[in-house]
């Protein structure tokens, strides 16, 4: 068993692809269960929640992209333990978009990055079927030409399909065979919580909210500190929660 002392791993995983293929849809979903479908999608935001991934506790951080088609998609590269890249299964054109992205990514020099990268291909919106344009075949076809994992999903649909996929993935990946980062470990929940806000400019703790109850152990959210630079504030979850 754990000792309360002993550090946290953490997992970053980033979600990216064309705009409204669901991606702050699927994080959100992920965090608390609900199919939301009012946010501010400008926002581009760090959420963090801690999980059990082989019986072990770990701190998985999600970061919602913005604008994937802007040069900083470097950034996000750095950054992940493993990468989302959804597309729209009604959207023949967001396939394309996830596939130059996947493109990108197969030629990034990956020697001097810190984590190793693994990558899920994500076909979403499955309870639009009637409306299926990427058969599941291509899809598969797409993330074998990139060696990458593939899985279909509806954000729309029951909880336990995001909740699947990212656990899931992540005890494919990252179980019990995975040692986390030096640079990443935190000795206790509490300071963990604690070294976040140092770094943010706002930080909740979206247990103390009385309509998340159902919701995650921890689940807490942050600006991500590599994106300082971004002249953006607020969040969507802030907005969603407080209004
Ligand atoms: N029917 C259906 N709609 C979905 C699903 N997932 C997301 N949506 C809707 O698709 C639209 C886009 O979702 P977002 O989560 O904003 O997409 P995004 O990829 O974050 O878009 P950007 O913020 O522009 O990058 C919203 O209207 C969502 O409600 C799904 O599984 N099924």
């Amino acid at each position: 068993m754990r000792s309360p002392t002993a550090p946290l791993k953490e997992v970053h995983v980033a979600l990216l692809g064309q705009s409204q293929v669901g991606k702050s849809a699927f994080i959100l979903k992920y965090l608390t269960k609900r199919f939301i479908g009012e946010y501010d999608g400008t926002l581009e935001e760090t959420y963090c929640k801690q999980e059990s991934i082989d019986g072990e506790p770990v701190i998985v951080c999600l970061m919602d992209t913005v604008d994937c088609e802007s040069g900083e998609w470097l950034r996000w590269q750095t950054w992940g333990d493993l990468f989302i890249v959804v597309y729209d299964i009604t959207c023949s054109k967001s396939l394309s978009f996830a596939e130059k992205l996947l493109e990108r990514m197969s030629k990034h020099e990956h020697t001097l990055c810190p984590r190793e990268h693994k990558t899920l291909l994500l076909g979403n919106k499955t309870d639009l079927e009637r409306y299926r344009v990427v058969s599941e075949e291509e899809g598969r076809r797409v993330a074998a030409l990139y060696s990458c994992m593939f899985d279909e999903c509806s954000v729309a649909g029951d909880a336990r399909g995001v909740n699947e996929v990212v656990n899931g993935t992540l005890t494919t990946v990252f179980g019990k065979k995975r040692s986390a980062s030096p640079t990443r470990l935190c000795a206790s929940d509490s300071e963990i919580s604690t070294s976040q806000s140092r770094k943010s400019t706002f930080s909740v703790t979206l247990r103390s909210s009385s309509r998340l109850k159902e919701s995650s152990k921890l689940a807490y959210l942050q600006k991500s500190p590599s994106l300082s630079k971004m002249n953006k504030t607020g969040s969507k979850l802030l907005k969603l929660f407080h209004n």
